[in-house]
């Protein structure tokens, strides 16, 4: 999918201040595309307005075609998301992965595919599940939260989640996905986040917000957002070419290691 923003604004209903302005960008299909800055810059507010569930203002182009002449239902069928406020449900963990998907929440295969992509496979041991990821009609277990999950392995489950629909996806949004994961499993995950994007044939578009610059460095294009807007954005080795806002933020990142 290709998403254009010309002029692309927003602004919270019942606020004063603009959180998006002026944002103008084109991501190609295909690609990876990485949004880095400060906290509370406009990132999230960023990717959500990109998805169309904003009433922006500005215009929005997806494959050359306004937003608005696509039935919205038709665009959120083309996207997964996956945002850092997801529900934790009380439900086992083949209804919360196999969620992601409706219309496969049945199909074992399905659900196992995606629990092995979004690194979930250690979890099934926590549910009482352990080796039965192949055996079908075994993924009912435990209800996930009677497990006690921790943080970053509720984190692999919305992961997972949000796979069962990325293979058929023209759009994938991850916000911040390896918040919670050691850096093992943050090193997994960008690698099949990257080849979501990059398989032959594809041309489904990756969007991901990161804050960790090792993975971010491996996107085709990033942007720094910062006061609601786009203040740089290019390939890692452009920015760092510029010696602007991204290089600066690499290198406090990479100086941490260094002390
Ligand atoms: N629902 C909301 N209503 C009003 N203001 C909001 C709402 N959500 C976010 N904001 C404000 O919009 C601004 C941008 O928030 P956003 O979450 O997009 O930033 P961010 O760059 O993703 O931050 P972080 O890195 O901390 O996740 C912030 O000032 C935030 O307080």
């Amino acid at each position: 999918m290709e998403l254009v923003a010309r002029g692309l604004g927003y602004r919270y209903p019942g606020t004063s201040k603009d959180v998006l302005h002026d944002i103008n960008l084109t991501i190609k299909p295909g690609t990876t595309f990485a949004i880095v800055g400060v906290n509370g810059g406009g990132k999230t507010t960023l990717v959500k307005a990109l998805m169309g569930l904003y009433d922006h203002q500005g215009s929005l182009f997806l494959n050359g075609h306004p937003m608005a002449a696509y039935d919205p239902v038709t665009v959120h069928r083309r996207t997964s998301c996956l945002f850092q406020d997801f529900c934790k449900y009380s439900f086992s963990l083949r209804e919360n992965v196999g969620i992601g998907n409706v219309s496969k929440v049945e199909d074992g295969e399905a659900v196992s595919d995606a629990i092995e992509r979004g690194g979930a496979r250690g979890v099934l041991g926590k549910v009482g599940m352990e080796g039965k990821l192949n055996r079908s009609g075994a993924l009912q277990g435990l209800r996930a939260e009677r497990a006690s999950l921790s943080g970053g392995q509720w984190q692999k489950v919305a992961l997972s989640r949000s796979f069962m629909r990325a293979s058929e996806a023209d759009l994938v949004v991850f916000d911040e996905p390896s918040a919670s994961l050691d850096p093992r499993a943050e090193a997994q995950l960008f690698e099949r986040i990257h080849a979501l994007s990059h398989q032959n044939g594809r041309r489904c578009t990756t969007i991901f917000i990161s804050h960790r610059y090792s993975t971010v460095k491996r996107a085709d294009q990033i942007a720094v957002v910062e006061d609601g807007t786009i203040v740089e954005c290019g390939s890692h080795a452009e920015l760092m070419e510029m010696e602007g806002r991204y290089a600066e933020l690499y290198n406090l990142q990479r100086s941490g290691f260094d002390d």
